[in-house]
């Protein structure tokens, strides 16, 4: 690799002791350097206040990888690349050094100038050090200069636009990265694939078709140590404006003319324009929230969410929303798009499922075993496609029997795909912002969701509980089964459940 490659670059990552550095940027870039993807020509500066020397940064690195790669080929030249300045971010003095150990990385390493800048940090900071970059000088230099920003982008419209305002000031909007982990997922990006390169998709593809499509994303995690942080959000905030809406308008989008960023970011903020708004009235119709009691997650026994450490006992907070969404188009006119999310259900798993509707004059109708059409897209734990369909059963009668065709994407790359992290780094570092969200689409989907967040914070009544362990409360139920369909059970949809 010589230095004119694209991944030549010092990353800089603010909170570099946090949790999120450790879980998940250091085993990517270690990733990406054992690919070859990053060579001789990066550096990575880690801050945070702990007074931490370049050796105890190494070794955390290092501690890193076996703890969450188990392996450690080359780890001391990656760690070699590393090095720590110990900074609080809202002390002006600290960026001069900063940008003196920046340059004399850039001289050491042939760096070109070319930064990334990855706040790692709570999002009271990101305007503060957008600032600071800017007005301390840390974006003068000659090669490219990227901002990659951790969710939750804002709290709801009004404080997402002030966030972005401050940001513009320092960062022109190609150079911000908003970062959804969902788009770095292998099977969420192989949505646009499974769509526009298979003749018999996409004819398929409307509400001639498609009678609804389910997205769920079930966690069997409670809210573990992150408590002060999901009490100002609930799952509405943390996974439906962001994960869930972008799997939504990957599923609905129009084929943009050409794959380059602009054309696929501007199919996606048409879906959220024709997003039909839920309020007043309307939010208790169409959207369900939940939280979490008591109950059993693999036989043990776990408490409640308000009894979980850092929770209100009084806390309104769900941890848990279904919701029915209407795109508003030509292609979507009466199609419900229903997801669903949640903490401590039944099983780990992000599953779509695309029904397709019978067709005219059925001649098994009869038939008890005949079966609506599915597409499934198993985002995780396992990768992959499956078709339902409907067969002949063998022997002399006309019988049906559902059968499903499997594609196992973990089995064709033979190994786990890489972590949804390490793509978005690699995307980062050749400035690919394809798979990061565009403030447009940031914007709409706050005002969608807002709308939603209103209602429930106006209602006295208590929230619905579900137990723990099970599939949200009964109320997500009944919003599907009023428009005569039901959840499809997502044990039942597992691939290795397949005939
Ligand atoms: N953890 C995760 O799995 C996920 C996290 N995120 C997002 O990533 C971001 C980081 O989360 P996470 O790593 O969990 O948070 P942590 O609380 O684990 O880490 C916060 C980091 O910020 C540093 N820090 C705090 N205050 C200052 C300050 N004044 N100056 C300099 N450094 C400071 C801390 O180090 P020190 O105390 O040494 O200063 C630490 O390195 C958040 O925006 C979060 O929402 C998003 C998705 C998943
Ligand atoms: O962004 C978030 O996502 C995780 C779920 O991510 P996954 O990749 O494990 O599906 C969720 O637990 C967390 O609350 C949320 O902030």
């Amino acid at each position: 690799m010589n230095s004119n490659d694209s991944s030549t670059s010092l990353i800089m990552i603010f909170g570099a002791t946090g949790d999120l550095a450790k879980r998940k940027l250091y085993p990517s870039l270690y990733h990406l350097y054992k690919k070859g993807k990053l060579a001789d020509h990066f550096a990575v500066i880690g801050t945070a206040r702990r007074p931490w020397s370049h050796e105890e940064f190494r070794e955390n690195i290092k501690d890193s990888i076996h703890s969450f790669v188990g392996a450690d080929e080359q780890i001391d030249d990656f760690s070699s690349h590393f090095y720590y300045q110990p900074h609080d971010v809202t002390d002006s003095d600290s960026y001069i050094q900063l940008k003196t150990l920046a340059e004399e990385l850039d001289t050491k390493y042939s760096l070109q100038g070319n930064r990334i800048f990855y706040l790692a940090m709570a999002p009271e900071f990101f305007g503060t050090i957008a600032d600071h970059l800017k007005a301390d000088g840390l974006t003068d230099t000659t090669g490219f200069k990227r901002l990659v920003i951790e969710k939750p982008f804002g709290h709801d419209l009004e404080s997402a636009e002030q966030l972005n305002a401050q940001i513009r000031q320092s960062f022109p909007e190609e150079e911000i990265y908003r970062i959804d982990h969902y788009l770095g997922k292998a099977m969420v990006q192989n949505i646009e694939v499974i769509r526009f390169a298979n003749a018999f998709f996409e004819p398929l593809w409307n509400n001639r078709y498609i009678s609804n499509i389910q997205i769920t994303s079930s966690e069997k995690l409670g809210v573990e140590e992150r408590a002060r942080y999901y009490e100002t959000s609930g799952a509405l905030r943390d996974m439906v404006q962001n994960h869930m809406l972008q799997m939504l308008a990957l599923l609905a989008m129009e084929p943009p003319i050409r794959l380059t960023t602009d054309e696929i970011r501007s199919e996606k903020v048409k879906v959220f324009r024709a997003l039909r708004p839920i309020e007043g009235n309307e939010v208790n119709e169409y959207f369900v929230r939940g939280q979490y009691g008591p109950g059993t997650i693999d036989k043990n026994e776990v408490v409640g969410y308000r009894d979980e450490m850092n929770v209100d006992p009084d806390s309104q907070t769900e941890t848990f929303v279904a919701g029915k969404l209407m795109i508003d188009n030509f292609r979507w006119a009466g199609v419900p798009f229903y997801i669903r999310t949640g903490k401590r259900m039944t099983t780990k798993s992000t599953k779509i499922v695309i029904q397709f509707k019978d067709i005219p004059m059925n001649l098994y109708n009869n038939n008890e075993q005949l079966q609506p059409n599915l597409l499934v897209i198993h985002i995780q734990p396992d990768e992959g496609i499956t078709l339902h369909l409907n067969a002949k059963k063998s022997g002399q009668n006309m019988q049906t029997n559902p059968v499903k065709l499997n594609f196992s994407n973990e089995g064709s790359n033979g190994i786990n795909t890489p972590e949804a992290y390490e793509k978005l780094l690699y995307d980062c570092l050749h400035g690919d912002a394809t798979n990061f969200t565009h403030w447009d689409e940031v914007a709409l989907s706050w005002k969608f969701v807002d709308k939603i967040s209103e209602v429930w914070e106006q209602t006295n009544s208590e929230i619905p509980k579900y137990a723990s362990g099970t599939m949200g409360p009964e109320e997500a139920e009944k919003l599907i089964e009023n428009d005569g369909f039901f959840w499809w059970n997502l044990n039942d949809l597992d691939v290795e459940n397949c005939d």
